[in-house]
């Protein structure tokens, strides 16, 4: 059972969550999460002004180019925006008069340490506050430490004119990158942290502007300000837990020349475990698993709770233990020195359709393979563009077979659909040494074999059976 409403925050706005009901949105950030939150608010009806520090994404963004690549994002944009409800901005002013107000920027991992940069949430807050008008719904969907808000909320009332009339409503975000609109309009579940004082108000308002995924049936859980913040992070360190668990046993199946793609499949036909996220191979990168993780340790540390975690010491390990072992297996094939070798890297960014490369596996392997002497070139369908903005010292290719043109080996880091479209055949023509190294157990074994390649992977015994 949902629970229902029952007060709304003003007669203006109706109560009842299958009632679609067109509101007056704001949305502080357009990254990967407020790009497509606001696109998607817009295209669910609501009038959305999104507004971003960065001018060159505001200007893209209301030109219909999306910064980013995430699938179905530029025709999303392009329709919403041909609508006029959608509209984009800097300027904090624009914000004023929207019956909700979403908090969608950054929180990434401070520099040196594992806890989270929160001073991007806190800086939108005090620019959003002069703009709110009584009795407004604040709501955060970043990732945030447990705790941050009620102090954003305290922040706000300092700085808004309405003082204590401003609510704070935490509406943590689930979304995955890749399938960030249907997870944004379609989630798994919806989860409101909410104050005692507003909370059936805010609850009330919130339904209003899910009103559509509400009515097709998304569970909607209702909570406090600090289970909302950490269920959030448990789930993403329930997630990071579980490919650090299959790797782990890759780990031991590379030590006992067992099979990791052959046991992940045994184990997860058991409903209590299932199937999901046991792909084993160069593990968890992104914006969101390794800092999260992270930071939940820093703040647990913080509260006195850090023995409860210190697990997430070891998922982190065996995670980045995978990349030092990708480029260990690298070495071996090229006879044991990377010096002087020419390493092929399918793949820059953290997992496939996507463009982002924060704290991305392939790049990471890249740069070492680099450090160790070798003459790397990465190729990838999307990231290219980003990542030779942000690591210029990089070789890159346009295509595949320009990126392998002479390799002594040839190291599959993200798995593209391209990368397994590709015919083992033509490519060893362009090799010097037709050797693969499968990071990601994606690309099918018999068929690169059968073209004359030596094929190894991640957790599996060489030659591989299967
Ligand atoms: N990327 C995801 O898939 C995802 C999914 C769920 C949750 N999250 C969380 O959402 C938050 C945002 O992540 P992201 O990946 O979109 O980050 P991002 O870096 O892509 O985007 C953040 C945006 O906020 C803008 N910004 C920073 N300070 C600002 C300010 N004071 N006012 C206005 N704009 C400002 C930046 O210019 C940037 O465009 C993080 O807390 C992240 O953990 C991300
Ligand atoms: O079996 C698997 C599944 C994933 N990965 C890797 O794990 C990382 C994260 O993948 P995924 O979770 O699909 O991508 P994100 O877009 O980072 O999404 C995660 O992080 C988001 C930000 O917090 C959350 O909203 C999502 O629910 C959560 O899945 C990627 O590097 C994948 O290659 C594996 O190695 N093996």
């Amino acid at each position: 059972m949902r629970r229902g409403a029952t007060s709304a925050p003003r007669p203006a706005v109706a109560t009842g969550y299958s009632r679609p009901v067109a509101l007056r949105i704001s949305v502080v950030g357009t990254g990967y999460l407020g790009a497509v939150h606001a696109a998607c608010m817009a295209d669910l009806g609501h009038t959305v002004v999104a507004i971003d520090v960065d001018p060159a994404k505001v200007e893209a963004l209301a030109a219909g180019r999306a910064p980013i690549f995430e699938p179905g994002l530029d025709e999303l944009l392009e329709r919403a925006l041909a609508t006029g409800r959608l509209t984009f901005t800097s300027d904090y002013a624009a914000a004023a008069g929207a019956d909700v107000h979403f908090i969608c920027v950054g929180t990434p991992q401070r520099r040196g340490e594992n806890a989270a940069d929160t001073s991007y949430v806190f800086a939108a807050a005090e620019s959003l506050a002069p703009h709110l008008g009584a009795s407004t719904l604040v709501v955060g969907k970043s990732t945030v430490p447990v705790g941050t808000a009620a102090r954003v909320l305290e922040r706000l009332r300092r700085g808004a004119p309405a003082g204590d009339g401003v609510r704070l409503a935490w509406n943590p975000e689930f979304l995955r990158e890749g399938f960030a609109i249907e997870d944004t309009v379609a989630p798994d579940r919806f989860v409101y942290g909410v104050d005692g004082d507003t909370a059936d108000a805010d609850v009330a308002l919130l339904d209003q502007v899910y009103a559509a995924p509400l009515a097709t049936g998304t569970p909607r859980l209702v909570t406090d300000f600090a289970t909302a913040e950490l269920v959030k992070v448990s789930a993403n360190a329930f997630l990071a837990t579980k490919i650090s668990f299959i790797n782990a046993m890759a780990e031991v199946c590379e030590a006992a020349g067992a099979d990791v793609v052959a046991l992940a499949e045994a184990i997860g036909h058991d409903d209590r475990i299932g199937h999901k996220f046991l792909g084993a191979g160069l593990g968890f990168g992104g914006g969101c698993l390794p800092k999260d993780i992270r930071a939940f340790m820093a703040r647990a540390g913080e509260l006195g709770a850090d023995q409860a975690l210190t697990f997430l010491r070891e998922v982190d390990a065996i995670n980045l233990r995978r990349r030092s072992r990708m480029v260990d297996l690298a070495r071996a094939e090229c006879g044991g020195t990377l010096i002087g070798k020419k390493v092929a890297v399918l793949g820059a960014a953290f997992k496939p359709n996507s463009d982002d490369i924060r704290d991305s596996p392939a790049l990471d392997v890249a740069r070492a393979a680099h450090l160790a002497g070798a003459t790397v070139t990465v190729h990838d369908p999307k990231a290219l563009p980003v990542a030779r903005r942000v690591h210029p010292d990089m070789s890159y290719a346009d295509t595949i077979e320009a990126a392998c043109e002479g390799a002594d080996v040839v190291l599959h880091l993200t798995e593209w659909k391209d990368y397994r479209d590709i015919d083992p055949a033509a490519l060893k023509a362009v090799v010097s040494s037709p050797h693969i190294i499968d990071g990601r157990n994606a690309l099918d074994p018999a068929r690169w074999r059968g073209a004359g390649w030596t094929y190894r992977a991640l957790g599996r015994p060489h030659p591989v059976v299967a």
